[in-house]
């Protein structure tokens, strides 16, 4: 998987967030998108992910050497933030045969053996909604890290864990990263520390004319 992003820019109303950015993205390599609260890490995110539109610019996307659609690229791709939720009303094993039947998980690993790889096999009955905010995280990153997708976003990935599952998602997202394009949206060491690459955001501000 490869994203270009050629001469980028995203406002809301008249507030231009970043602009002129061009990149490229490529599989194989980690990427971290860095930047102080509120500088466009998730909006930059949120944009390669389809879920957002840029102001002007292009952004594509290319796999295998072919061109996908952009109305086609979520097939590829995951994607885990704090404002994605998850579904409450669901057990966890009813949770994970939901999304296995959209997004089947790497490796054709089983729904079983990703709960024991979660350290969850003691709550696959429990409602999500009675899960700890920690545990909801996990569960989050479970299914984005292990489902089938050449394109892993991660947005303030280790939110509510405490220090064993930041070690866990360290541990989970380094084992899970060869052949896949990774980028993280964060300003915590802990979270990119694994990435190769680093983008600053606020390098694409627009100065304001004195
Ligand atoms: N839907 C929206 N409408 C208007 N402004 C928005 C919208 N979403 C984000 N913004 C603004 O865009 C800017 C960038 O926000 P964004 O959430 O992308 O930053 P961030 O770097 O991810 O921040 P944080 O580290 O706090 O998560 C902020 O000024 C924010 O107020």
């Amino acid at each position: 998987m490869q994203v270009n992003l050629t001469d980028l820019g995203k406002r809301y109303n008249y507030e231009w967030i970043f602009r002129k950015l061009t990149y490229t993205f490529e599989s194989g390599t980690s990427y971290a998108i860095l930047g102080h609260n509120g500088s466009g890490k998730s909006t930059l995110l949120t944009i390669i992910a389809g879920h957002n539109l840029a102001s002007e610019g292009q952004l594509t996307y290319t796999l295998g050497g072919k061109s996908i659609p952009q109305d086609e690229v979520y097939r590829q791709l995951t994607l885990t933030a704090p404002y994605l939720e998850l579904v409450e009303e669901f057990t966890l094993l009813e949770m994970l045969d939901f999304h296995t039947r959209f997004k089947p998980l790497r490796h054709s690993l089983s729904n079983a053996a990703l709960i024991d790889r979660m350290g969850l096999q003691r709550s696959k009955n429990k409602f999500v909604k009675d899960f700890s905010s920690g545990m909801k995280q996990r569960l989050k990153l479970g299914l984005a890290i292990y489902s089938n997708s050449s394109l892993l976003l991660l947005d303030e990935p280790t939110t509510n864990l405490d220090q064993e599952g930041v070690a866990w998602y360290q541990e989970h997202v380094a084992q899970n990263k060869e052949g896949r394009l990774i980028i993280v949206g964060s300003n915590i060491q802990h979270e990119y520390s694994f990435c190769d690459e680093q983008l600053r955001i606020s390098d694409y501000h627009v100065v304001p004319r004195k």
